[in-house]
């Protein structure tokens, strides 16, 4: 066993460096082609910007990207994919009114010229019409991703390619570590206060203890280890629709639980049913499958429910790329009852054989808005028509997010069956109540001196700094060690073991603070994150509420400031006038202003509900209580190479 396994890596050849001794010298990120520091902690002149480095053969920003197989809207995680080959537009661009493109002004000098183009077998896909082409399409406005070549289905790109070697190191199998939690926060009892909104024909009564959950002896001991002692509302409403055997739809805040509240009752009906992991078969045939959109978010998952499983005869597994497949193969081959999985890695092991789905139970998309938006939507129809996949009458679907925008919610309904029910634990859409959201209007020139003045008063206190671009993320990660900060970096551009590191270096304080591009937005659980800083902005005001929700988890207070440029950032000034009033916030009155001037502004109505159910069936179209669908949607373009 071994070489046949392993998959071709995405090139991307850029250096890796220190982190200049502010940091011990442990973090490293790629210098990702706008400078940085060496190893001697010397400037290579990132302030110039302009220049592409290290051969990452970038093309131009907003370019067309080319990809080269159905897997490459997923990154590194499609490698080996054996799947057919597709294209489509890339990008939430078609997504209702209004998610077109934000093309990158090049902040700090970093505009490259011209456009990419790579492959030209590109499709275009708009509304609900697909044309299929052999690969490529639109891409976005990110150039980096050019550095980046799809090695899936069929594509021989991939002789040039490192092999992905990587294997992460063994997990702790120590209690301490296995339900090491933090605590949950003075706003928890507020839970209780939050509206919750059911519908759909016949939702089962919701529970108000653990107890009443019926949970196995084990279960329930890991659940009490995990520090957990009454379930949160989406538990309380979640945990029985899913026991009852329904599909559900659901939606509630960042940080409320939605995890725990779709393992919980899978992990639940596998250990009555008795189901154990077997080693003797050459192929698995998990009775879950869950999928998230990154690497991190689903490892973060199988953590969870490995967690919960423990001392259990349920075998939970995952598959993510930029790690070694013949790892993860052999993993997998020791037993698999719960398969977690970013969606090309797991097609990839579908392709191969290793996963069969005829006793598939239970598929749950995490982050379901995400995994039906146009990035992965084709992937997810792959899925759900590879052979063997039971029928959507003959499996439970289950979707959890803090986001649905309209479309989404309608699309959804291919893969759910017709009775449904539609949980909505307060504001659809909505930030959470527990963070603490301020908007500081800035010039582009001004953000990294603000930036600096925010990160003194925060001190060692874990802060999550979000920026548009993977170059972008380099910079400020350099700047900040410049400038003495401890900093490290995330972002699709950086091996899985520096992603790792980096992860790592953050959670344990060693570097306080993050920065990020978006494939920190979704999901990630981080202990003690008490500020995000929106250092840009994202194009699209669901990603705002994912972003800011890495603080504020489990009932804690936290912190979020947002630096709005005007020139930069008008297209989401309605929205998140809506966002900041629901959650009860100040809105500034210049941003009101703007919001009034912003297009589109009719119907405009700055005071916020309090709580909004949004099931689309219920009203044939869209009441978004949170987001704003003509400005909640655009481009997308910058994020969408981040996911895997
Ligand atoms: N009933 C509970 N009691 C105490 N802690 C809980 C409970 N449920 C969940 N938690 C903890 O709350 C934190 C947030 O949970 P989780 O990550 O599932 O949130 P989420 O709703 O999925 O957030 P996001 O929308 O950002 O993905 C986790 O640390 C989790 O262990």
């Amino acid at each position: 066993m071994g070489d046949e396994w392993e998959e071709e890596e995405t090139k991307t050849t850029t250096s890796s460096f220190s982190s200049n001794g502010v940091s011990n010298g442990t973090s490293s990120w790629n210098s990702g082609g706008g400078g940085g520091v060496d190893n001697n902690g010397n400037k290579r002149g990132f302030f110039g910007g302009g220049g592409d480095s290290g051969g990452r053969g970038r093309g131009g920003r907003g370019g067309f990207k080319g990809f080269s197989s159905g897997g490459d809207d997923n990154g590194n995680d499609t490698e080996g994919s054996s799947g057919g080959g597709r294209g489509g537009f890339r990008g939430r661009g078609g997504r209702g009114g209004g998610r077109g493109f934000r093309s990158d002004s090049g902040d700090d000098g970093n505009q490259d010229g011209g456009s990419g183009r790579r492959g030209g077998q590109g499709s275009f896909r708009g509304g609900s019409q697909e044309e299929r082409g052999g690969g490529g399409g639109y891409r976005g406005k990110d150039e980096d991703n050019f550095s980046k070549v799809s090695t899936g289905d069929g594509e021989t790109e991939g002789d040039e390619r490192p092999k992905v070697t990587y294997v992460p190191p063994p997990l702790a199998e120590d209690e301490d570590t296995i339900f090491a939690h933090y605590a949950s926060g003075i706003n928890f009892n507020k839970y209780d206060d939050i509206l919750v909104d059911v519908s759909g024909l016949n939702p089962p009564q919701a529970i108000y203890t653990f107890k009443e959950a019926c949970l196995c002896e084990s279960l329930e001991r890991n659940v009490a280890k995990s520090g957990y002692v009454k379930p949160t509302p989406v538990q309380k409403h979640g945990i029985p629709i899913i026991a009852a055997g329904r599909d559900i739809m659901a939606c509630a805040q960042t940080g409320s639980g939605k995890t725990a509240a779709f393992l919980l009752p899978i992990l639940q009906k596998l250990m009555a049913d008795g189901v154990a992991a077997s080693s003797f078969s050459e192929q698995q045939e998990p009775e879950a499958i869950i999928v998230a959109p990154t690497r991190e978010l689903i490892n973060q998952i199988f953590l969870e429910a490995r967690k919960f499983a423990h001392g259990t005869c349920v075998r939970p597994v995952v598959l993510y790329g930029g790690i070694s497949t013949g790892h993860q193969i052999r993993d997998l081959l020791r037993g698999c009852n719960v398969l977690c999985g970013t969606p090309g890695r797991l097609m990839d092991m579908i392709g191969r054989g290793k996963v069969g789905l005829t006793k598939l139970r239970y598929l749950v998309m995490d982050e379901a808005d995400r995994m039906l938006d146009m990035g992965f939507e084709p992937e997810m129809r792959r899925l759900v028509g590879s052979p063997g996949m039971p029928s959507k009458e003959e499996r439970q679907t289950l979707m959890f997010s803090a986001t649905y925008p309209e479309d989404i919610q309608r699309m959804a309904g291919d893969f759910l069956k017709k009775d449904y029910l539609f949980l909505a634990v307060g504001v659809v859409g909505g930030a959470c109540s527990d963070v603490e959201q301020k908007l500081v209007q800035v010039t582009k020139f001004s953000k990294r001196d603000q930036l600096l003045d925010i990160l003194k008063n925060t001190g060692t206190e874990r802060t999550m700094v979000f920026v548009e671009t993977k170059r972008q993320a380099d910079f400020i990660a350099s700047f900040l060690c410049q400038e003495n900060v401890a900093t490290t970096s995330i972002h699709g551009d950086r091996e899985q073991r520096e992603r790792e590191q980096a992860l790592g270096d953050f959670r344990s304080g060693k570097c306080p603070v993050l920065v990020a591009t978006s494939v920190a937005a979704r999901g990630l659980d981080i202990k003690d994150v008490q500020h995000v800083v929106n250092f840009d902005l994202p194009n699209n005001i669901d990603d705002y509420v994912h972003r800011i929700g890495r603080t504020g988890r489990c009932g804690n207070t936290g912190q979020a400031v947002s630096f709005y440029d005007p020139e930069q950032d008008n297209q989401l000034a309605r929205s998140l006038v809506k966002i900041l009033s629901s959650a009860q916030q100040e809105v500034p009155s210049w941003l009101e202003q703007s919001a009034l001037g912003a297009h589109g502004t009719s119907g405009f109505n700055p005071v916020g509900r309090v709580f909004a159910s949004t099931d689309s069936r219920k009203t044939g179209g869209f009441q978004s209580g949170g987001s704003d669908q003509s400005s909640a949607a655009p481009s997308a373009a910058a994020d969408e190479e981040e996911w895997e």
